[in-house]
């Protein structure tokens, strides 16, 4: 049985107090209005399941009322109570949007089975609405074309990262996902969720960059009407949303210093209020958030709160940049291969041994994505049946390395004002990180074994 709080609007006494008793009796929560008035306070207070209405309210018109809701709160059933005498009005309120009526006086069977029609709907609304976020999230994913996710790791950083990830999936602690762009925080979160004890519940996303201040604050908790220029109708936030779910927060170092107290209320307390409404809310969410940033170090500069950083460093994992997943390098890149290669009729494409070499040098700043997005593109273009190295562009010049504006990109390239030594050591560390074995970088670096272990040794690279 979904539990429910229902509104009993009525002027007589006795029909407030008999109906609340049945549905009480039901394992529902009442509450009552005799007035129109009282009714709009509550209906604007609370968030209800069901109303029941009198129509003939005193001195009120009870289908203006009814007519209010329909407008304001389309998804709220409201049950006519109507006299025998006035089937037609209950005929015509229907057609005004009530969910049904109910004849009086009505016996406990009669509400028991009007409850249940209600109950029935009040689920499949949830279902909606997780239906709804789901097709979000999933026009996202589709948006970009998502191949299938892998989460196996041959390297010991990333396995550490995966299997507290996946233990602390089932527990309601708060996670806390660094890494750079691209390293698939995101794509994680929803993996997590999906493994935890809330998976049949909402996966909701707040992408804290895109949004100002104030939408952003709305986003989140939601607002009443006027409460900001633009706020012309009641909303409610994702934070309601994701409610017994999951509330991905991305790229949290963005999110405001005004609005962290809020959210730090909201991980403590469960409790929230909308914007321009002084009503206390609750929403049980389970955090996950992520972030490019040093959070520690914005705690330390003033522009994160550190009892916010505190509270939401329970479980805290890095997912390594790509370079320094060198052996699953060739799996992700395998994989996208197929996929994309599916996509445009080229079932067999592999990669030529030049290929290979230049997939394993470059550094890859964008990390997954920017590998996904390269095998995309060379898929496409390839001639043959082999993907070679021209038809990945990024790869192909070491000038890449120096593209200025990407964050996780070194200052040393070529042309750039360092000495040939700095290059060196630059490019020896580059293609080491992204080797699977020292074996196969002394070969792309065209040296010798014994050379690269001298080398690496001044450099203190071992
Ligand atoms: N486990 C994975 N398996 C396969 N591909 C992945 C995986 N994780 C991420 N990707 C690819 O990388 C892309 C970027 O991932 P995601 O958006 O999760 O990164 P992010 O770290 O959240 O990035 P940003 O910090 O920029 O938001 C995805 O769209 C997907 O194509």
């Amino acid at each position: 049985m979904t539990h429910m709080d229902i509104l009993i609007i009525d002027d007589e006494k006795s029909i407030r107090s008999a109906t609340t008793i049945a549905v009480e009796a039901e394992g529902h929560y009442a509450e009552t209005a005799d007035s129109a008035r009282i009714a709009e306070m509550k209906l604007k207070e609370g968030d209800f399941n069901l109303v029941f209405l009198d129509l003939r309210l005193g001195e009120d018109n009870g289908m203006d009322l009814l007519r209010d809701i329909a407008k304001h709160q389309p998804d709220l059933p409201v049950v006519i109570f109507t006299a025998h005498a006035s089937i037609e009005t209950a005929v015509e309120a229907t057609r005004e949007g009530a969910f049904d009526y109910l004849e009086k006086p009505f016996t406990p069977d009669q509400l028991r089975a009007i409850l249940l029609k209600a109950e029935k709907a009040s689920r499949t609304r949830k279902k909606i609405v997780k239906l709804e976020n789901e097709v979000q999230e999933l026009q996202t994913q589709v948006s970009t074309q998502a191949p299938p996710s892998t989460f196996e790791s041959q390297e010991p950083a990333m396995q550490e990262s995966l299997s507290t990830l996946f233990r602390a999936a089932a527990t309601p602690a708060s996670i806390l996902i660094l890494g750079e762009s691209g390293t698939g925080k995101s794509v994680i979160s929803k993996a997590v969720h999906e493994q935890s004890h809330l998976a049949q519940n909402p996966f909701v996303t707040v992408s804290c960059p895109s949004l100002s201040k104030e939408l952003l604050e709305s986003e989140l908790f939601g607002h009443v009407k006027g409460s900001f220029t633009g706020a012309v109708k009641d909303k409610w936030g994702k934070v309601h949303a994701a409610d017994g779910g999951t509330l991905f927060l991305d790229e949290i170092g963005e999110l405001p210093l005004e609005i962290q107290p809020k959210l730090l209320r909201l991980l403590q307390e469960k409790e929230y209020e909308r914007l321009g409404e002084n009503k206390t809310r609750q929403s049980n969410v389970r955090i996950i958030a992520a972030t490019n940033r040093n959070l520690a170090e914005m705690v330390e500069e003033g522009s994160f709160r550190e009892d916010l950083f505190y509270r939401l460093n329970v479980i805290t994992v890095e997912l390594p940049a790509l370079r320094q997943r060198p052996a699953d390098l060739l799996l992700f890149a395998n994989n996208y291969l197929s996929f994309f290669g599916k996509q445009v009729g080229r079932d067999n494409l592999q990669y030529s041994k030049e290929a290979l070499a230049a997939l394993r040098s470059y550094p890859w700043p964008g990390n997954l994505r920017e590998l996904r997005n390269s095998i995309e593109r060379a898929a496409i273009l390839a001639q043959g049946s082999e993907v070679e190295a021209a038809d990945l562009p990024s790869t192909n010049s070491l000038n890449a390395l120096g593209t200025p504006g990407t964050n996780s990109l070194p200052s040393i390239s070529p042309g750039s004002r360092v000495t040939i030594a700095e290059l060196e050591e630059e490019h020896i560390r580059r293609v080491v990180e992204t080797s699977s074995s020292l074996q196969e970088a002394a070969e792309i670096l065209g040296i010798d074994n014994a050379t690269l272990y001298r080398k690496r040794k001044k450099m203190n690279l071992e």
